[in-house]
């Protein structure tokens, strides 16, 4: 597999999912939700900015306190856009539930931490539907909304290039929901050790967040996932699209 070429960042809009409502957290810690009302009506309005992808995460099912799959298997079945599907899904059943509903691809975490046999089969048989969320703090995965440590960021990706991965979601986790500014440097370190494609994920704050993470594109950043700046109307999704293109 070679390096991916896009030639423009890809932005995906997040709509986290906690108790059937749209919500932000800060380094996705339980407790700290604010809340944007319904995930339908917040999709919508990213799809109707102009999104390709909507980010679409099970938070009840990532922390194990209960899950939204009906909910948001609603919310994929009436968007036109792509749906990244994430939370949850760590066996056959949550896998095969999660790609009935359309969405475009699965992103899995603590799958690939916990069941990497079962990962490295899913990826075989469903190929680039399936991505991998690598969400850390500093170089350690965390799994399990964020509260068990799992190894090695590149020990982890090691092994799942050797598997075929096609895509990682690189989240760090102490930027996530901050507003500080992406994590760059972890950025270009995960493009180095990787030729598989790459989506960022945590802190964005501005629209020169944006264009320097668009700057990595050619180092395999082929998207960015915007979760809080949007909501807080830091900027428009238009304003970020037209910054990227
Ligand atoms: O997105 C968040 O803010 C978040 C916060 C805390 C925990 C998880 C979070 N997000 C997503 O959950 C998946 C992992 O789910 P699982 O481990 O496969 O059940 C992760 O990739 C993030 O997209």
């Amino acid at each position: 597999m070679s390096t991916p070429s896009a030639e423009k960042l890809v932005l995906l809009p997040a709509v986290d999912v906690r108790d059937g409502q749209a919500v932000r957290l800060v380094k996705g810690a339980s407790g700290s939700e604010t809340s944007y009302g319904e995930p339908l009506a917040a999709a919508l309005a990213w799809q109707n900015a102009g999104a390709e992808w909507i980010h679409l995460v099970d938070l009840d099912a990532a922390f194990g306190t209960g899950d939204n799959r009906e909910l948001l298997a609603e919310v994929t079945g009436r968007l036109d856009v792509k749906v990244e599907l994430s939370g949850g899904i760590r066996d056959d059943a949550s896998l095969r539930a999660a790609l009935a509903t359309g969405c475009a691809r699965v992103n899995l975490g603590t799958a690939a931490l916990e069941s990497p046999e079962w990962v490295a089969k899913v990826i075989a048989e469903y190929g680039d539907r399936i991505a991998v969320g690598l969400d850390v703090v500093g170089t350690t995965l965390r799994g399990r909304g964020w509260t068990s440590e799992g190894g090695d960021l590149y020990e982890a990706l090691a092994r799942l290039d050797a598997e075929g991965c096609a895509r990682y979601v690189v989240t760090d986790v102490d930027k996530d929901g901050t507003l500080t500014g992406p994590n760059l440097q972890l950025l270009r370190n995960v493009c180095a050790a990787t030729d598989r494609a790459v989506v960022a994920s945590g802190g964005v704050s501005s629209l020169q967040d944006l264009r320097d993470i668009a700057t990595l594109v050619p180092e395999g950043v082929e998207g960015a996932i915007v979760g809080k700046a949007l909501y807080a109307q830091a900027f428009t999704l238009e304003e970020a699209l037209a910054a990227v293109s």
